[in-house]
């Protein structure tokens, strides 16, 4: 019994937010099992319109007073469409209530039929299917660490007939026969038909194949990771699609990188600590342990860019938090029609819930008569309940600070030379906006960091047809007071200095759309660059390096200035100088002991706190007062900038609390 009680109270509740498929799952007190629950829910939602036509048209609740109007269209489904009919006992009183009128339901459900032009039952089904929205193929990418694209041809799709486009994978749902193709854009992945169930098979068990949807593919292969950009960072990695990913594609070229004794490595960042293990099993699963560090429960925006242990990142791949907008409703049932009440008896209270909220042209979700809330939920599986609109807005732009502050922090890193972002939100404010504003940043024009440009791209990247959207980042606001509009970029958060992208940047953006006929979600992704010896600035800072990127140092751990050729500190000199001090039998040496740096002496080349103590690096290093840098291979003109950078991102950046 409590199987069409629980149903129908989780579809009548108001919504807390989240998918159908998390509020059954996350339920905890459930009684019925959570499968059985969600399948009824689904589909009784599937054919709701229809069945609110067949009970409202019989007269079902006038006649069976005890019924609720929800309880009414879960216990209707399944009389007339489960295989099984109702799932209760046959003398069972809510089955005898409805099982007494099966005849009057059936004549209605086959009205409703005809009304809709469907000849048979399994026209209806197909026209109910197709109001269901875009069908997706199954994407299933070949993990060739463990296996290749043959060998899963031979096996596990094997019977499947390989067809040559998309069109035809997504002509298949529904069909008997199994179709595949081989994906023209991304290598290693197929397109499967829709609804087919990969998560039983041996190679599924075994992580040789992952399934994971052909946009979210695109970072990995775009950033194209070879053995010349040494180590890898993945910035926000779980669950770990792209993490494998990474490591699936540097496979094959895994290499030693300029200089180094080993293997290049990929650190995989991931600030939950839950997701962390989430992370770690799929890294395992993948066979991806051995290429992988996983740096679980850290937040990447505390990394330090000039730790000695990531010297060597040359790519990172930045796919941080986001508003989710191109994955909402992926697993989300359709809306939960319910019969109007005859009377106003008790039953008349239930009303029903929207749980879906209509999304204008702007793709602002709206909040609608019955819920004035709107529940957004992240590609995290958060949710938040935003009272309107403008609050959307403003959970927008705090997303996009903080995706910037996670492009400046990477593009700190001394010998990144690329960088891919993405995102699976269809919001301009989050994509094209926030590339405007971070190659427009300080840190960007100091390194020389720029737009990777279509040309550029691998080839898969520059034949994908969907790019940047070139109006979408501008707004319309009301001008002056005779009421002409004038254009403002967003995401600029009132900044002036961030520029319009070129058409070219706009062209090396690319954008998947949901429901365009090319099976992908929603998302986005572009790719800064830099050539090592691009920018304004030395980016190796003011030493002098030899041929594998380190200082060259004299025995006391001093580097060469390139500027003068000169040592940053000549003890030599100093030594002289406390000699002719004392000759000339000055109180106070410069220098009272150069072999005790650490003393309490106020005086000396280098800066000191309000304690007297000499200021270090975070390598041990002492900071020199002269502005000629500190005794590590951070230039002080970078440590400058960087931490005005680090201030501007302070103001701008006001917390993310996912
Ligand atoms: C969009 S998801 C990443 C999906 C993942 N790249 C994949 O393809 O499977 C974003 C992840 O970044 C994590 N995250 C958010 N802020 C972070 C930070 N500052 N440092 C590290 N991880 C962060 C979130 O916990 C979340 O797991």
């Amino acid at each position: 019994m409590s199987l069409y009680y629980e149903t129908a109270a989780i579809l009548t509740r108001p919504s807390t937010g989240g998918s159908l498929k998390t509020r059954i799952y996350g339920n905890k007190s459930l009684k019925s099992p959570p499968a059985q629950v969600y399948a009824l829910a689904f589909e009784s939602s599937k054919w709701s319109a229809i069945l609110k036509e067949v009970v409202e048209n019989s007269q079902l609740l006038q006649h069976e007073r005890k019924l609720t109007p929800a309880v009414a269209i879960l216990l209707v489904h399944d009389l007339l469409l489960a295989k099984k009919g109702i799932s209760l006992p046959p003398s069972h009183g809510l089955r005898v209530a409805v099982e007494r009128h099966k005849a009057r339901l059936q004549a209605e459900f086959t009205k409703a039929r005809i009304r809709r032009k469907c000849p048979t039952l399994d026209a209806l089904k197909a026209a109910v299917e197709a109001q269901l929205g875009p069908v997706h193929p199954r994407w299933v990418r070949v993990n060739v660490i463990k296996t290749t694209v043959d060998d899963q041809l031979a096996t596990t799709f094997r019977g499947f007939e390989v067809v040559p486009g998309i069109d035809e994978v997504i002509a298949s749902a529904g069909m008997e026969k199994k179709v595949l193709c081989l994906d023209p854009h991304v290598p290693n992945l197929l397109a499967v038909s829709p609804g087919v169930d990969l998560t039983k098979t041996d190679a599924y068990k075994a992580g040789e194949i992952i399934l994971q949807d052909k946009a979210s593919c695109f970072p990995a292969y775009l950033l194209d990771p070879r053995t010349e950009d040494g180590d890898i960072i993945d910035a926000c990695s779980a669950p770990g699609n792209k993490t494998t990913h990474l490591a699936a594609v540097l496979h094959p070229r895994r290499g030693f990188a300029a200089g180094q004794k080993r293997k290049q490595r990929i650190f995989a960042f991931e600030k939950d600590p839950e997701r962390a293990k989430t992370l770690e099993k799929m890294v395992a699963m993948a066979g991806a342990d051995r290429d992988v560090v996983i740096r679980g429960g850290q937040d990447f925006l505390k990394v330090d860019p000039y730790a000695p242990e990531y010297a060597h990142v040359g790519a990172l791949l930045l796919d941080p938090s986001c508003s989710g907008t191109g994955i909402v409703g992926r697993d989300d049932a359709p809306e939960f029609h319910l019969p109007s009440v005859p009377s106003q008896g008790k039953n008349a209270k239930s009303n029903p819930k929207k749980r879906k909220h209509q999304t204008t042209a702007s793709g602002f979700p709206q909040p609608s008569s019955s819920n004035p809330n709107i529940t957004v939920a992240d590609d995290n599986g958060n949710t938040t309940v935003l009272s309107s609109p403008a609050t959307f807005k403003a959970r927008l732009a705090s997303l996009a600070a903080f995706q910037l502050a996670i492009i400046q922090h990477a593009m700190k890193f001394p010998a990144a030379t690329k960088i891919t972002y993405s995102t699976c939100s269809i919001h301009a404010a989050e994509n094209e906006a926030v590339v405007a504003a971070a190659v427009s940043s300080p840190i960007a024009r100091a390194r020389g960091w720029r737009v990777l440009r279509r040309e550029e791209m691998v080839r898969g990247m520059k034949e994908w047809p969907v790019r940047g959207d070139k109006d979408a980042y501008i707004e319309e606001v009301e001008g002056n007071e005779r009421g002409e509009k004038r254009v403002k970029q967003i995401g600029t958060g009132g900044k002036k200095d961030i520029r319009r992208l070129t058409d070219e940047e706009i062209e090396a953006c690319i954008r998947t759309v949901r429901g365009d006929g090319k099976g992908t979600m929603g998302f986005f992704v572009a790719c800064f660059v830099r050539d090592r010896d691009s920018g304004d600035n030395d980016d190796d800072g003011p030493y002098l390096r030899d041929e594998n990127g380190r200082i060259i140092r004299d025995e006391n751990g001093i580097p060469t200035l390139k500027a003068t050729g000169q040592k940053a500190v000549d003890f030599e000199a100093l030594r002289r100088a406390r000699e002719e001090e004392e000759d000339d039998g000055e109180e106070e040496p410069m220098i009272k002991s150069l072999s005790n740096p650490d003393d309490d002496d106020g005086e000396g080349p280098f800066l000191r706190d309000e304690h007297g103590r000499i200021v270090r690096g975070q390598d041990g290093m002492p900071v020199l007062k002269q502005g000629a840098g500190r005794g590590n291979d951070d230039g002080g003109r970078e440590d400058d900038e960087d931490d005005k950078d680090d201030e501007e991102e302070e103001d701008e950046w006001d917390g993310f609390d996912d």
